[in-house]
């Protein structure tokens, strides 16, 4: 499905309610298959999130969890303490070109019985479940947090906890933190601090219901739409002050953007202030990978350079989001260098309109460059792939006062 977007009036109105993360929710729903006294509200209706919980539910012997990397890592580490047990788990054309040697070799330093089924070192896997042995292990922890985040959630089931080693520098730590605080929450004793995680054993926990925060990577396209409005008020529900998620630093991102953000009931409202626009903006996004795609192509269609470092890890998410970017700004007239881990952006004062921009299987390229059309008419190809973190997304736009067409 390709789509016409156009956000002619440059005024954006409303009030949404977001889905639940689908960080936290794809969390919880591997803690509640290990103990069944965790109740979840307002999980996430993303496709990563129903792929999993399908995936916990089905006894068949091949599971396909498509694009969904925290499904994909999550739950090589759920089958391979699951004794008896004996499953393939496989994913999409991409999935099979994201690497997995260092959760595999983790695991198996522990104990666990995993192959390779096609190329070393990615899907699909071959796990035959079994009573992990070990409870000490050394993680690389400079390429996917999510690695670290799969062991932690099974750490406790083991008979004697678990204790993680991370070696190197450590990326995307907020979704590390965010781990051992829904753990807790759940009534799991664990520690993080420096380079040594420690989860303590436990054979079941007490009875709790967990909220789920809206998801605040989400939350990041409403702040780009209000940046690149004339005039906006949004209201998003349910987020929270104290919120688990590292996105949430989008609220302070934007605030030289000119987005302001006030918390009331549940609810977050961003407007638009009075703003000096600023020559550059410079920011290490090593713990906030996700937004990166959003805050460049903000920046671009607010006419300011920006330089974004420590995004080592998007040249290996649903597409290599680093060369995605460059091609489609540059699309647009824009000029944007890349190397293995930054990204320099150049705007342009007369950008090109009427492109259509292509979104290379990545929900966030449709999602981030969406907001643009407050500014000039743009196409979005393949306009459905949003629905592996946002399926509303498109029908928010129109909620909003944009007009949304197929063609
Ligand atoms: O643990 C998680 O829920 C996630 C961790 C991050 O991945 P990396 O740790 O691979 O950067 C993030 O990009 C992804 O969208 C979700
Ligand atoms: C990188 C992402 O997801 P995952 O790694 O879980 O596929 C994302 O949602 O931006």
């Amino acid at each position: 499905m390709n789509l016409k977007i156009l956000g002619e009036t440059g005024v954006v109105k409303g009030h949404l309610k977001i889905t639940g993360s689908k960080s936290e929710s794809n969390r919880l729903l591997i803690l509640q298959a290990l103990f069944s006294e965790i109740k979840i509200h307002n999980l996430s209706n993303s496709d990563d999130t129903q792929v999993l919980q399908k995936a916990l539910a089905s006894s068949d012997e091949v599971i396909d969890i498509h694009h969904a990397g925290t499904a994909m890592r999550f739950l090589t580490a759920y089958f391979a303490i699951r004794e008896g047990r004996e499953v393939v788990l496989t994913g999409s054309e991409r999935m099979k070109e994201r690497p997995i040697s260092i959760l595999v070799d983790a695991l198996r330093q522990l104990g666990a019985e995993i192959d390779y089924v096609n190329q070393k070192g990615f899907p699909p896997l071959r796990i035959k479940g079994k009573k992990l042995t070990h409870n000490e292990v050394m993680v690389d922890s400079n390429v996917s947090s999510q690695y670290i985040s799969a062991l932690m959630l099974i750490g406790s089931s083991l008979p004697g906890g678990l204790q993680i080693h991370l070696h190197g520098k450590i990326t995307s730590t907020p979704y590390i933190e965010m781990t051992l605080k829904i753990m807790k929450e759940c009534g799991i004793t664990g520690t993080f601090e420096g380079d040594r995680i420690m989860i303590e054993p436990a054979k079941k926990v007490k009875p709790v219901t967990v909220e789920v925060e809206s998801d605040w990577s989400s939350a990041s396209y409403f702040y780009s739409m209000v940046a690149l409005s004339k005039e906006a008020k949004i209201s998003l529900s349910s987020y929270r002050k104290e919120s688990y998620q590292g996105d949430k630093a989008v609220a302070g991102i934007y605030k030289p953007l000119g987005v302001q953000t006030t918390y009331e009931d549940g609810k977050i409202t961003l407007s638009k202030t009075n703003f000096k626009k600023p020559r550059l903006l410079e920011l290490d996004l090593c713990g906030s990978p996700d937004l990166a795609q959003t805050i460049a192509v903000t920046c671009f269609g607010l006419g300011i350079n920006c330089e974004l470092t420590g995004l080592r890890t998007l040249r290996i998410k649903e597409t290599d989001r680093l060369q995605a970017l460059q091609n489609e700004i540059e699309k647009l007239g824009g000029r944007v260098e890349i190397t293995i881990d930054s990204l320099r952006l150049s705007p342009v004062s007369n950008p090109y309109h009427g492109i259509k921009i292509d979104t290379y299987n990545d929900h966030r390229m449709a999602l981030a460059f969406a907001p643009l059309a407050l500014k000039f008419p743009l196409e979005i190809a393949d306009a459905e792939v949003v629905s592996k973190s946002f399926p509303g997304f498109w029908n928010s736009l129109r909620d909003l006062g944009f007009s949304v067409e197929e063609f």
